[in-house]
């Protein structure tokens, strides 16, 4: 499993775009004028320092909170005024800086719940999850994919901050997404930890388009595509690891090293 940067190849298929994002709150804007593509196959990273807009921008793609200006496009379709919910159902993941998982319930139960969000049955509002046809497999396969299937039985309270990070991950896929939209997930983690999910993003990367936004730089050099680098609410830079790293501004203003 490799976590080398792969650049995009020609003949490219853009899952997610966002054109000239900008997002106001009051007089501070957070967001200006941001513009980001989201290719299959690929990680991009959102880099840059606390309050550059980074959380602002994945909620604006996920459909968190209304952008002031700009327009958000998925599979080809302009979503820009689509909730959250609607957008998942379209093929939008994200997981979040908190944890969003049920700690009593098991790591399965927790994926079986995040799967019937995908065959939403408001009807069956008290139904036994572990009796809907279509979550059961769909958790025990995504259990499966990030690594969690032996402790599939296990209380998510009782796992250790990284499995807790790959269950969110593991939730977000049970959506079945094309695109995932993913907050800090190495936040809080050690090296082997960290190690785990890099592979994880290395593998799910084959079919799926990826923004992350990290602190980890040592993590983002290695595992991304390509880097925007933001820096008060603009795009300072955005490029191959090598082209940004070469980036006089962006050495200057953050990287200082990397
Ligand atoms: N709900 C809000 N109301 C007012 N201002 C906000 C709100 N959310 C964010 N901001 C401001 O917008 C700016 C961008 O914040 P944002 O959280 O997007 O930055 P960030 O790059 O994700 O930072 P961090 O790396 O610390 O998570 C900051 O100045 C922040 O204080």
């Amino acid at each position: 499993m490799s976590t080398t940067n792969n650049p995009p190849a020609a003949g490219t298929q853009v899952l997610l775009r966002g054109e000239g994002i900008t997002r106001r709150w009051g007089g501070l804007v957070a967001v200006s004028e941001v513009s980001v593509e989201l290719v299959r196959g690929t990680v991009h990273a959102v880099i840059g320092t606390n309050g550059a807009g980074k959380s602002t921008l994945i909620n604006i793609l996920s459909g968190e909170i209304p952008p002031s200006a700009g327009r958000v496009e998925l599979l080809g379709q302009d979503v820009t005024g689509w909730t959250q919910p609607r957008r998942a159902r379209a093929g939008l993941g994200r997981s979040y800086q908190r944890n969003t998982i049920y700690p009593s319930f098991t790591v399965l139960e927790n994926c079986r719940l995040a799967a019937q969000a995908r065959h939403p049955r408001p009807w069956r509002l008290w139904e036994d999850a572990a009796a809907c046809p279509d979550s059961g497999p769909a958790a025990i396969e995504v259990a499966r994919r990030t690594g969690l299937a032996e402790v599939a039985d296990r209380p998510a309270g009782l796992l250790s901050h990284g499995q807790k990070r790959q269950l969110e991950i593991a939730m977000c896929l049970a959506t079945a997404p094309q695109v995932l939209l993913l907050d800090e997930p190495l936040a809080g983690m050690g090296a082997e930890e960290t190690e785990r999910m890099l592979a994880l993003l290395a593998e799910l990367r084959s079919d799926h388009a990826i923004l992350l936004v990290e602190h980890d730089m040592d993590a983002v050099f290695r595992i991304a595509d390509r880097i925007t680098v933001m820096v008060n609410g603009r795009v300072m830079a955005s490029g191959t690891p090598a082209e940004v790293r070469a980036n006089p501004e962006v050495q200057a203003a953050y990287l200082g090293g990397h």
